[in-house]
């Protein structure tokens, strides 16, 4: 089984909100890895982050994305940082992944105070910037599509990334 769409970007981009659309359109489930992480692990990320650590967090990642590429067939959508594991990148491959690019002024009025991500809780405007401008060549790499969502509505983006699916020129990056 493969996911017939893969969502990445950094967060704030609406890979669960537009996920959740798409898969709504599509009439296939919506899976998102964060939520897998908090199944599997018990606890809210936030936990996770604090009682074992960020390494621990990604490696309950890189399974959850594992597992789920293999065995989901729906809408999938992974947490921002999903793509900083050079196996996951590979993984990746012969996907539909499509990136959310979201600009830091509406990726901070989307994130607000960045209550439920650990990473934003100091400082959320600078963080978001240093992980924009340190991942857009990540997300860029593992993309078969990119689509801009600055300024537009989680409705209008889902029927755009709908729209770009159903074109025949768009087949998932080859393997290698
Ligand atoms: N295109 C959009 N325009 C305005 N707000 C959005 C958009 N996409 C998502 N949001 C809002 O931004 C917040 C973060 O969205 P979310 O889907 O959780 O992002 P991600 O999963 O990429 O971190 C949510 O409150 C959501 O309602
Ligand atoms: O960018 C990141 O490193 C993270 C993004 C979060 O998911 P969203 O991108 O869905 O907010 C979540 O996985 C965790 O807080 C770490
Ligand atoms: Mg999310």
């Amino acid at each position: 089984m493969s996911p017939a769409v893969v969502l990445v970007g950094v967060m704030g981009a609406g890979k669960s909100t537009v996920g959740q659309l798409l898969a709504e359109r599509l009439g296939k489930p919506l899976r998102d890895t964060d939520d897998d992480i908090v199944a599997t692990a018990g606890k809210p990320i936030s936990d996770i982050f604090v009682d074992e650590g960020e390494d621990h967090f990604r490696a309950l990642e890189r399974a959850a994305v594992a597992k789920a590429l293999d065995e989901h067939d729906g809408v999938l959508a992974l947490g921002g940082g999903a793509i900083l594991a050079p196996e996951t990148r590979e993984l990746l491959k012969g996907h539909r992944v499509v990136y959310l690019e979201v600009g830091l002024a509406d990726a901070v009025g989307r994130v607000g105070l960045g209550v439920g991500r650990p990473l934003l809780a100091i400082n959320p405007r600078a963080t978001l910037k240093h992980l924009i401008d340190q991942r857009r060549p990540l997300y860029a790499e593992v993309a078969t599509i990119t689509v801009a969502t600055d300024g537009r509505t989680p409705e209008d983006l889902a029927e755009e990334i709908l729209k770009q699916l159903k074109t025949a020129d768009l087949s998932p990056r080859e393997a290698t």
